[in-house]
């Protein structure tokens, strides 16, 4: 057993107070008191990557007393967890949340000065939600006698490009990790690495995307060849819908690593969308636990999948909050070249298209992308087409996705989707099935996201009481 590593990610909610930490710390502690290497990950505490998003947008505005009441409710947070977690007032833990909350007033005060939030100073910032967190799990860690250490993402080894707010790593972070990591392990020192950040090769912060601390723990995992990868979470595991929508959501318990990243990327805010890249060459198992529920199996993620029999789908996800943008030009559009330009345009200010649609005639293309990301999809269209487009958006759309690797080749898959919202009145505005076949996506109003969510998952009888009755 003295072998076994594992990477132990815990999320927001698991770190949301001492109590939530320190419960936290025991299911590590569980396996290290058995003989198993943990490397621990830790996520800010739950609420706190928004608060300090608040924040730095209110210190560009020219808020800075709003500012300052939000870092100072953060301040006495931490300080409060810190406290109840056993650290003295005059600990090194104590002083070293005092210096970054130090540190993160002054950078928010200069974001106030210039009124500028670049997206170099919002990671700077962003980051420190982890940066603070990570002391709080090492405390409780030590409560139960262990030995325990804390690294930023940057010191653990991860390094990445410089795409601030959206960082991927570089191909020496898993060297570096294995460097930095390896001898802790090997001294029996449990390493705390705060989740969500990197840095970048002149040791600027950056961060992997919301939710970037399940990336982290896999990068770290793939680094350290772990046996696997564990994401404790405050659901069972992966399911067969948001629980928060579908009252009888049920676990899945296996998906491939193709299925998990068609489901993340489709919505699923379960798992960020590249989390499981990093496994893909090696084969790491990860797995998706309940820390209400650890002995409950969860779901496990791995390379190949499981189908059961007659079903083809495995869970209905959706995207909110998205945007159509229409663009139209009879005959122009069928150019090459003219649509080339789209492409290019849209690909140098790195947005991501959820959706691309084409008319056959040629005279109009649908990309649906984020509704954040719309003002700059179409500045960019502006200015980097050079032919007589004609450009417009439609706001308040959701994508809804069935995914699954069962429907590969199967009939009817899609109408029986149709089939489900149109018997509940939901209008299709976008369609697409990606050459996969692990999934079919539709675009839709964003009203009608919730109950069109509950059609589709009754449809292809995702529920547990389908399952009890069986
Ligand atoms: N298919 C799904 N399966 C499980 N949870 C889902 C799914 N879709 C959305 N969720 C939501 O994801 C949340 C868990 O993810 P997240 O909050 O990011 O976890 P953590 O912060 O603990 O890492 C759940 O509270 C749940 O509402
Ligand atoms: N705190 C970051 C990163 C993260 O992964 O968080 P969580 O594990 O709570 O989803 C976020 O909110 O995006």
């Amino acid at each position: 057993m003295s072998d076994t590593l594992l990477v132990m990610k815990f999320g927001g909610t698991n770190m949301q107070d001492a109590r939530a930490i320190r419960h936290s710390a025991s299911l590590a502690g569980r396996s290290i008191t058995l003989g198993v290497r943990v490397v621990v990950v830790v996520s800010a505490m739950a609420g706190v990557t928004n608060s300090l998003l608040t924040l730095a947008d209110a210190a560009e505005g020219g808020d800075i007393a709003a500012a300052n009441d939000e870092i100072a409710a953060l301040r006495t947070r931490h300080f409060g967890a810190a406290q109840e977690l056993g650290a003295a007032p005059d600990s090194s833990a104590v002083r070293e949340i005092r210096e970054m909350h130090e540190t993160l007033r002054q950078a928010v005060y200069g974001v106030y000065l210039l009124r500028e939030l670049t997206p170099r100073s919002r990671d700077l910032i962003v980051a420190f939600g982890e940066r603070l967190s990570a002391p709080l799990m090492a405390l409780a860690l030590e409560g139960q006698g262990l030995r325990a250490h804390h690294l930023t993402g940057g010191e653990a080894g991860i390094l990445t490009d410089q795409h601030f707010g959206n960082a991927k790593p570089l191909p020496t972070t898993y060297e570096r990790v294995k460097d930095r990591l390896s001898g802790l392990l090997a001294a029996g020192v449990t390493p705390v690495v705060s989740g969500f950040m990197g840095e970048t090769e002149r040791g600027a912060i950056t961060t992997l995307g919301r939710g970037g601390t399940d990336f982290s723990a896999t990068i770290i995992g793939k680094a350290l060849g772990a046996n696997e990868v564990w994401a404790w979470k405050d659901v069972d595991g992966v399911m067969s819908a948001d629980p928060r929508v579908v009252k009888d959501a049920r676990n899945i318990e296996i998906l491939s690593y193709g299925e998990v990243m068609e489901l993340a990327y489709f919505g699923a805010k379960v798992l960020h969308p590249l989390a499981v890249t990093p496994l893909q060459d090696s084969g790491i198992p990860l797995r998706v636990k309940s820390a209400a529920d650890p002995d409950f199996p969860g779901t496990l993620v791995q390379a190949e999948a499981h189908d059961e029999a007659g079903q083809p789908v495995k869970a209905v996800t959706a995207i909110r909050g998205v945007s159509i943008i229409n663009i139209s030009g009879a005959g122009v559009l069928g150019i090459p070249e003219v649509i080339a330009s789209v492409f290019d345009a849209i690909a140098r200010e790195n947005i991501t298209l959820l959706m691309v649609s084409q008319s056959s005639s040629m005279s109009n293309v649908s990309l649906a992308v984020q509704s954040g990301d719309a003002e700059r999809t179409l500045s960019a269209l502006r200015a980097g087409v050079s032919r007589e487009l004609k450009v417009d958006q439609q706001s308040g759309v959701a994508v809804l996705a069935i995914v699954g690797s069962g429907m590969r080749g199967q009939k009817g898959v899609s109408a029986r989707m149709f089939t489900a919202l149109a018997a509940h009145d939901v209008n299709i505005l976008m369609i697409s099935q990606g050459s996969s076949e692990l999934n079919v996506s539709v675009a839709i109003e964003g009203s009608q996201v919730d109950d069109a969510t509950r059609a589709v998952h009754a449809a292809f009888s995702l529920g547990q009481s389908v399952e009890a009755a069986d």
